[in-house]
């Protein structure tokens, strides 16, 4: 709703639709019918704007778009109504202005803004552009360079830079609403048409058209087969080239084109996901409506390898503040170095720099070779390698040294909660953070629950995945928790169509067309070859351990590539030694070219193994590469290790690169269709009976059968039935 009240000469309409105030049918009914009763009410000479609780408005209603009858179509009018007005109307911005929101703003004549709120229009990261004229009239207000990067991108600016733009004529720092009052009296009969935006031509740019082009270039390189920026550059470009009406009528045309595309559904499906993944739960009852966090006044971070650094660094920023541990004074140094160096960078980026991160203060980062020293620290992230004896033995300390309320993390891709847990005596404490590199950039944060962590233990993680500015997912404990298990089958898929007759970069390039931002074997080059070689070892699928006589494409009965194993044995560990999958131009090179020695060698590998060569289309390396990964989504939601399919989407899209406008790989299968998953994944398996990865999940079976219900359902039905499973 939208509030309709009348002071002296200035009426006040407030936007009310609580927490955002988002731009409802009800609230843009109500703020048509308050502008209708302003202009008919003599007394009033000016009107002002504002939010209910400190929010100007999120924008237009973002569910409202997939409602039978779509929102949209009324915002455009309004806003065009409030800048037709014949009396003066006045922004008063305060909170948020995003969107549907700015747009209106934008129709009024005057904007005044608190000094701590923010604009933008992030309709692209939803799949969409802003379509309620504000492709039209942001341009015309702050030029076409600053108005595209706004548009493109979606960002969202503080305040003072919108200042600086012109977006707004005023900011303050106190109270916004009296001083918008203030404004709208001292405009009473001013002439209005010059802050009619509509009206104004569109700043000219020296050179527009190679500006556009190379904008333009700019946008496709980076939107990686999503359409919204394109469409969103398209808009703006229809304002540099018409006359407002027509810049409109393009732009509706753009919007209505983006809004029937699966993309702009896909990318309003994880905004959502990614809210929805906050009111955690687990099987045993545990959630995030009963259990409170503990606070964390003081960290620690043991390990300074590439993790622990980025760790520290997360830390630092989220102003929390940590010990350092490393094991002897020259990792301790060598970390300390890297941290520092780490730091330094991030703070050129903030404003305020150094001094706001405080990191050269002992009392907020102190780097020590001391165990003692975290005695009275509330919470220890373990970011040593993946070695379980190692991790025990930590963790065993931890809890001889550390206070009794003390959380003990792990951050482990793959190691079993449970295991690391029984070497203290709080395992209730116990927990893994599985965060992503480089950890200081990644917003995912795999948090594991193992048989005896408590709900407080689950909180507290959540609460500093908050305060790290992460994406927190709370899952259960497996072999390779959520992320890295679905992986597992993908990344199979991907050797077993080289052993078959693919190449490295074909594969890559499969997944890169599909909108992975890398592909597996430029990832594995990057991540380096050799920490699943490590991993394999200790699981005895390889090396000293593998007894004699296993069949060389063989392990407990299912097939096995033993390619990576191959490479490493020659010393190829990716990006590190300058070879891998690829060739570098040198060790530690980023530059990746399709090797010859490889393609031979694979040659000569597929002879040896009697293997027949045979080519393999983009169609067949995505099917199985993709729906074996979303087959062990099915398997890890029927085992209750994630509450929902949105987990699993949020996880891939935050932590490995999945295109969001494809909204997340069990979003992906349901957008395909689950009896198509099931048909190709069956027709896979039966080529390829040893592998247990293309053998359909029972849970996928058992939703195709029911009838592909929507992906919301999906839950239901294994609650209802997992017993038929
Ligand atoms: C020819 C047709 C013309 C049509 C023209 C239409 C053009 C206009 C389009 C739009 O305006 S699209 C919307 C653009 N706005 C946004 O993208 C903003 C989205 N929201 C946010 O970025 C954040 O929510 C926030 C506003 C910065 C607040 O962040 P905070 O972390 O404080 O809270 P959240 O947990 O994110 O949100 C709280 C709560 O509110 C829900 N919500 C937020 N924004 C909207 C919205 N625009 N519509 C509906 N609901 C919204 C959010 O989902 C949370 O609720 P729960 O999911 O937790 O229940």
């Amino acid at each position: 709703m939208a509030q309709y009240a009348r002071g002296s000469a200035v009426a006040v309409i407030r936007l009310r639709n609580p927490p955002v105030n988002a731009l409802s049918r009800a609230v843009l009914q109500a703020l048509e019918d308050g502008l209708k009763k302003a202009d008919a009410d003599p007394s009033v000479k000016a009107v002002m704007i504002c939010g209910e609780n400190g929010k100007f408005s999120a924008g237009a209603d973002i569910r409202g778009f997939s409602a039978p009858k779509r929102l949209g179509g009324a915002l455009g009018p309004v806003v065009s109504l409030i800048e037709s007005s014949e009396k003066p109307v006045v922004a008063a911005i305060e909170g948020v202005a995003l969107g549907g929101g700015l747009e209106v703003a934008l129709g009024c004549h005057y904007r005044i803004a608190h000094v701590k709120a923010r604009m933008g229009l992030p309709e692209v990261t939803l799949g969409l552009l802003p379509g309620a004229e504000g492709t039209q009239r942001l341009p015309r207000l702050i030029g076409v360079p600053a108005a595209l990067d706004m548009i493109t991108t979606g960002k969202h600016i503080p305040a003072t830079e919108a200042l600086k733009l012109g977006l707004v004529d005023e900011i303050v720092e106190e109270n916004t609403i009296e001083a918008a009052i203030r404004l709208a009296n001292k405009v009473i009969g001013q002439p209005l048409g010059p802050r009619r935006l509509s009206l104004k031509p569109v700043p000219k740019v020296p050179n527009m058209e190679a500006f556009l082009d190379e904008a333009l270039a700019k946008v496709k390189r980076q939107a990686r087969g999503c359409l919204a920026p394109e469409l969103c550059f398209q808009a703006v470009r229809a304002a540099t080239q018409s006359p407002f009406a027509d810049g409109v009528r393009r732009e509706r045309e753009l919007f209505q084109v983006l809004l029937s595309s699966g993309q702009a559904q896909a990318l309003q499906y994880a905004f959502f996901a990614e809210r929805a993944v906050r009111r955690w739960a687990t099987p045993g009852g545990a959630s995030w409506s009963s259990a409170a966090p503990q606070p964390v006044r003081r960290a620690a971070v043991i390990g300074l390898g590439t993790m622990g650094r980025g760790i520290v660094t997360s830390l630092v920023k989220a102003n929390i503040p940590l010990v350092a541990l490393e094991q002897d004074l020259e990792n301790l140094n060598k970390g300390r170095k890297a941290v520092m160096f780490l730091l330094e960078r991030e703070a050129m980026k903030m404003e305020g720099g150094a001094q706001v991160l405080d990191f050269h203060n002992p009392a907020r980062l102190q780097f020590t070779v001391d165990f003692d020293l975290l005695r009275d620290v509330d919470l220890v992230i373990e970011a040593v390698f993946e070695n379980m004896a190692l991790k025990k033995e930590i963790f065993h300390k931890l809890s001889k040294i550390c206070k009794p309320g003390a959380l003990l993390c792990t951050n482990t891709s793959a190691l079993n909660i449970d295991e690391i847990a029984s070497a203290t005596n709080r395992p209730q404490q116990v927990i893994g953070t599985h965060f992503f590199s480089p950890a200081h950039v990644m917003r995912l944060l795999e948090i594991i629950y193992g048989r005896h962590t408590s709900p407080t233990a689950i909180a507290t993680a959540m609460q500093l995945a908050t305060a790290l500015k992460k994406v927190g997912v709370v899952v259960g404990n497996c072999f390779g928790f959520v992320g890295n298990r679905m992986m597992f089958p993908y990344v199979q898929q991907a050797v077993f169509l080289l052993e078959e007759g693919s190449r490295p970069d074909a594969v890559d390039q499969a997944l890169e067309d599909f909108g992975f931002k890398i592909g597996p074997f430029r990832m594995s080059d990057l991540a380096g070859l050799d920490v699943g070689w490590r991993s394999r070892k200790d699981q005895g699928l390889t090396g000293p351990s593998l007894p004699a006589g296993t069949p060389a494409r063989q392990r407990r009965g299912q097939r096995y590539s033993p390619l990576p194993d191959l490479l490493c044995e020659h010393g190829r560990f990716g990006q590190k030694t300058g070879k891998g999958w690829y060739l570098y131009e040198k060790a530690g090179g980023r530059t990746a070219t399709p090797d010859p020695w490889l393609l031979n060698f694979l040659s000569q590998y597929r002879d040896t193994h009697g293997i027949q060569t045979r080519f393999i289309d983009q169609e067949e390396i995505l099917e199985r590469c993709l729906f074996s990964l979303i087959n062990e989504g099915f398997a890890i939601l029927a085992e209750g290790i994630a509450s929902g399919p949105e987990h699993l989407d949020v996880i891939y899209i935050n932590g490995y690169g999945w295109p969001k406008h494809r909204g997340g790989p069990m979003f992906y299968a349901s957008t395909v269709g689950l009896p198509r998953v099931l048909a190709k994944l069956q027709k896979y398996s039966e080529a390829h009976p040893d592998v247990p990865g293309l053998q359909p999940s029972a849970f996928l079976k058992k939703l195709a059968a029911v009838g592909n219900p929507p992906l919301k359902e999906w839950m239901s039905y294994l609650s209802q039935q997992s017993s038929k499973l």
